[in-house]
C-alpha cells in the first residue's frame, strides 16, 4: 500500500507534529485523511482552524488511522501509552519521534507484535527541509520502513539508521538547527558590537549561513577546504580562527553534543 492511501493521526501535535501535518498538507495530502489529537481544547481548535484537519480524541485516532505518528514529549509517552496503548487495534503501524525512547517502549506498551518504526527528525520539516533517521523495531518490516520513508520524504531528506545510533542522530540532527540558531544570535550580536544594525546584521548572517549549507551540499568539498578558501594568509579570517581556537569552540562543540546524547539516554532511562 503506498503512502497516498493512508490515514495517519498525529498523536499529540505540537511543534513537531505541527511540521509533519502542514509537510503532508503541502505535499497534497487531504485533510481528510489526517488527523491530529492534543491535551489542551485551545490547541485542538487551533489544529482543526488551522489545517482543517480531523481533530479526535486518541482513541478514535488510533481507531480510524492505519498510521499513528506519536509526537508528545518523551516524558508524557508512558501516560499517553498507559490509556492507548492496550487500545491500539491489531495492523497499525506506530512512528514514534520521541526523543530517546527506543522501540521496546512502545513494543512493550502495545499489543503484541505491532511495528514500531522510531524517526529522529527535525523542525525544518516546516520548510521541507527536514533529515529524518529511521530505525525499524523488533516487529517492523522492510515494508514498513519504505512507507514510513514514503511519508515523510516531502518534509526533506530520509536516512535509515541502526537503532543503535539514534541517540547520537538527535544530539547532532534533532536539536542540531538550534545550534545553528544559536551561532546565529551570537554573530548577530558581534554585528550590533561593531556598530552594524540588528536587521542588517542578521540578514548577513543568515545569507552567509544558507550560502556554506549550499556549499557544503552542492561542492561535495570537505568544509576545511571550503574555509581555507576564506582564510586568506595574514588576512580577517584567520585572526577570528585564533580567537575560536584560543576559547576552545571545537572542544565545547564536543562536550555540547555529548552532552545532548547523554540527555536522551537519561529521558529513556527515567520512564523505563
Ligand atoms: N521540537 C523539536 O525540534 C524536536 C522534537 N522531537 C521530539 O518530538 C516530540 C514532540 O516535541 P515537540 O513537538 O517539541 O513538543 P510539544 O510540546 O510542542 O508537543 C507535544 C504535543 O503533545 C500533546 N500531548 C501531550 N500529551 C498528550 C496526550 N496524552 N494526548 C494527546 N496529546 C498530548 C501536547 O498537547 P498540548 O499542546 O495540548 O499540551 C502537545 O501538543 C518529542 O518527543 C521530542 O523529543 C524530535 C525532534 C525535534
Ligand atoms: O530538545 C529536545 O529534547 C528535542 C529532541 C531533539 C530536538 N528537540
Amino acid at each position: 500500500m503506498s503512502a497516498g492511501q493512508h490515514t495517519l493521526a498525529m498523536v499529540g501535535a505540537g511543534k513537531m507534529g505541527e511540521a509533519i501535518l502542514s509537510g503532508l498538507l503541502r505535499a497534497g495530502w487531504p485533510p481528510s485523511r489526517l488527523i491530529a489529537t492534543a491535551r489542551r481544547p485551545e490547541r485542538r481548535a487551533q489544529l482543526a482552524e488551522r489545517y482543517g484537519v480531523r481533530v479526535l480524541s486518541n482513541a478514535e485516532a488510533a481507531a480510524q488511522a492505519d498510521v499513528l505518528v506519536i509526537g508528545v514529549k518523551p516524558q508524557d509517552a508512558a501516560t499517553l501509552l498507559e490509556d492507548l496503548g492496550p487500545r491500539v487495534p491489531s495492523g497499525k503501524l506506530i512512528i514514534s519521534l520521541c526523543a530517546g525512547l527506543p522501540t521496546s517502549f512502545f513494543e512493550k506498551r502495545l499489543p503484541e507484535s505491532t511495528p514500531v518504526v522510531r524517526v529522529m527528525s527535525n523542525t525544518p520539516a516546516l520548510v521541507d527541509q527536514a533529515m529524518s533517521a529511521i530505525s525499524a523495531g523488533s516487529h517492523a518490516s522492510a515494508e514498513h520502513l519504505t512507507l514510513t520513508e514514503e511519508l515523510l520524504r516531502p518534509l526533506g531528506e530520509t536516512i535509515q539508521v541502526p537503532e543503535s545510533q539514534q541517540d547520537a542522530v538527535t544530539a547532532l540532527s534533532g536539536s542540531g538547527p538550534a545550534y545553528f540558531y544559536y551561532l546565529v544570535e551570537a554573530m548577530t550580536d558581534a554585528g550590533i558590537l561593531l556598530g552594524l544594525p540588528r536587521q542588517v546584521a542578521h540578514d548577513l548572517i543568515v545569507q552567509a549561513a544558507l550560502g556554506a549549507a549550499v556549499m557544503l551540499r552542492e561542492s561535495g568539498e570537505h568544509p576545511v577546504t571550503l574555509r581555507e578558501a576564506v582564510t586568506s594568509p595574514g588576512g580577517t579570517t584567520i585572526s577570528a580562527i585564533r580567537e575560536l581556537e584560543s576559547h576552545r569552540v571545537r572542544a565545547a562543540v564536543l562536550d555540547a553534543i555529548e552532552a545532548a546524547r547523554d540527555r536522551a539516554r537519561e529521558l529513556a532511562a527515567s520512564v523505563d
